[in-house]
């Protein structure tokens, strides 16, 4: 039920289409990397606004909070007033954040910058959604979905080599002064090349009024494809993000032995996996969209292995056990972008960022849960104050998973079946190869 296909005919097209794409994408990876700059200032942070490691982490739960709370109005507010000017006000409101987060030397204001840079991320990744299903026509909108949630990534690649270098190079304030000059360039280059679809700046939806938008957000989550989305996207990803954002290195340095060389190289594989299997995903549902749910049922069911063996195995797992670990756990990161596309195959063109809003805020929520409940056990199975996390200790926090897993599988297979009584099937093959 995405928009009717353009009609991408001359080159020129083709080259416009693309620019709008690559500037989406710049500015979605922009946001990656303002997401993920403190990842690698953990220690510059602590010293700066005198912090606990507990307050630290208090950073990126609340980050995750303010972000997956966005989701919903962030639909709303594109469905109303295009990608455009959500994305525009999104990309100033995360350079005036991490421009505030640069100079600022207390932790309350430090924690107000950070629920910024939160805002200014929901804002983006909805808009790019929204424009390459405006810009693309529905036989290429499964892959290039999905090409974006894989680049993007990068971002988070970009926040820790070139941000550890500034960091040391140049010192905290210039080094986020500069981060926060980047999304100034990306406001201007967006404002430049950015047009809503290919045959208006500006799309703006029907006003907002409470009745309409309780409508709006009913009529999606009614539908059992939004809410399969929703539950696709909350179980295939929470385990990459978790490992990404927070507890990956400190699982695999202290958890499982290895130096901190090879937690990074097992982290930076996670990313190359991630690379490699979002574009696959991308084509091999646009070819079989009806198996899309069987797709993400085969991954989940593979991470549920790996992490079953991992956890089960006598002592430090084996070097080859936790690549295969990183590698498959990374894969569902991109399988959650399958979600979207149930999302868009199931919703009206007018309230797609909506849905997509109420899926997104899936994977982003369980991950939030995991991040916290894994460390309120990590505490409970460490004596006294101590954060000398034992393996043990990570064993039981680690399987803190298989509830969010069991959840998500059961609801997955739910509305997998409900979906598929009220999806006509040839319609969709038909939509998806034509
Ligand atoms: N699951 C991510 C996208 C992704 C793709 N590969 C790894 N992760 C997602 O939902 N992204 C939304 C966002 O704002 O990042």
């Amino acid at each position: 039920m995405s928009d009717p296909a353009p009609a991408i005919a001359s080159p020129a097209t083709e080259l416009r289409t693309w620019s709008v794409w690559a500037v989406g994408l710049l500015v979605y990876l922009l946001a990656v990397f303002h997401r993920s700059s403190l990842a690698v200032a953990g220690l510059a942070a602590s010293d700066r606004f005198g912090i606990s490691a507990a307050q630290l982490a208090t950073f990126t739960m609340l980050q995750l909070l303010v972000y997956a709370g966005m989701q919903v109005p962030v639909g709303l507010l594109v469905d109303r007033f295009g990608s455009r000017s959500v994305m525009l006000v999104g990309t100033l409101l995360l350079a005036a954040s991490q421009a505030l987060f640069a100079v600022v030397e207390s932790f309350p204001l430090a924690i107000v910058a950070r629920v910024g840079v939160g805002i200014g991320d929901a804002l983006t990744f909805i808009c790019v959604l929204r424009l390459v299903s405006r810009w693309f026509s529905p036989r290429r909108i499964p892959f290039v979905t999905s090409l974006t949630g894989t680049l993007g990534q990068l971002g988070a690649v970009g926040a820790a080599v070139p941000m550890i270098w500034a960091l040391r190079e140049v010192g905290w304030t210039a080094a986020y002064l500069g981060a926060a000059g980047l999304g100034l360039l990306m406001a201007v280059v967006l404002v430049l090349v950015v047009d809503d679809s290919p045959s208006a700046r500006h799309v703006r939806g029907a006003r907002l009024s409470l009745t309409a938008v309780r409508h709006s957000l009913a009529a999606s989550w009614a539908h059992p494809g939004t809410r399969l989305g929703f539950w696709m996207h909350f179980t295939t990803q929470f385990s990459a993000t978790a490992l990404t954002l927070l507890w990956g290195y400190p699982f695999l340095v202290r958890g499982e032995g290895r130096s901190t060389e090879t937690a990074g190289a097992l982290l930076t594989l996670m990313v190359a996996a991630v690379m490699v299997s979002g574009p696959v995903l991308g084509w091999a549902i646009s070819r079989h969209p009806w198996h899309r749910s069987t797709i993400v049922l085969a991954i989940v069911w593979s991470i549920v292995g790996v992490w079953t063996v991992v956890l089960l195995w006598p002592g430090n797992a084996p070097l080859w056990l936790l690549v295969l670990l990183v590698v498959v756990t990374g894969v569902g990161g991109p399988a959650s972008m399958i979600g979207f596309d149930l999302g868009r195959t199931s919703n009206p063109s007018e309230r797609l960022a909506s849905a997509s809003g109420i899926i997104n805020q899936g994977g982003f929520s369980a991950s939030l849960v995991l991040v916290i409940a894994i460390g309120l056990v990590l505490d409970w199975r460490t004596p006294g104050d101590s954060t000398a996390y034992t393996p043990e200790a990570f064993r039981w926090a680690m399987s803190t998973q298989y509830v969010l897993w069991g959840v998500g599988l059961l609801q997955v297979w739910r509305y997998r079946r409900r979906a598929r009584a009220v999806i006509d099937r040839v319609a969709l093959e038909a939509g998806a190869t034509g």
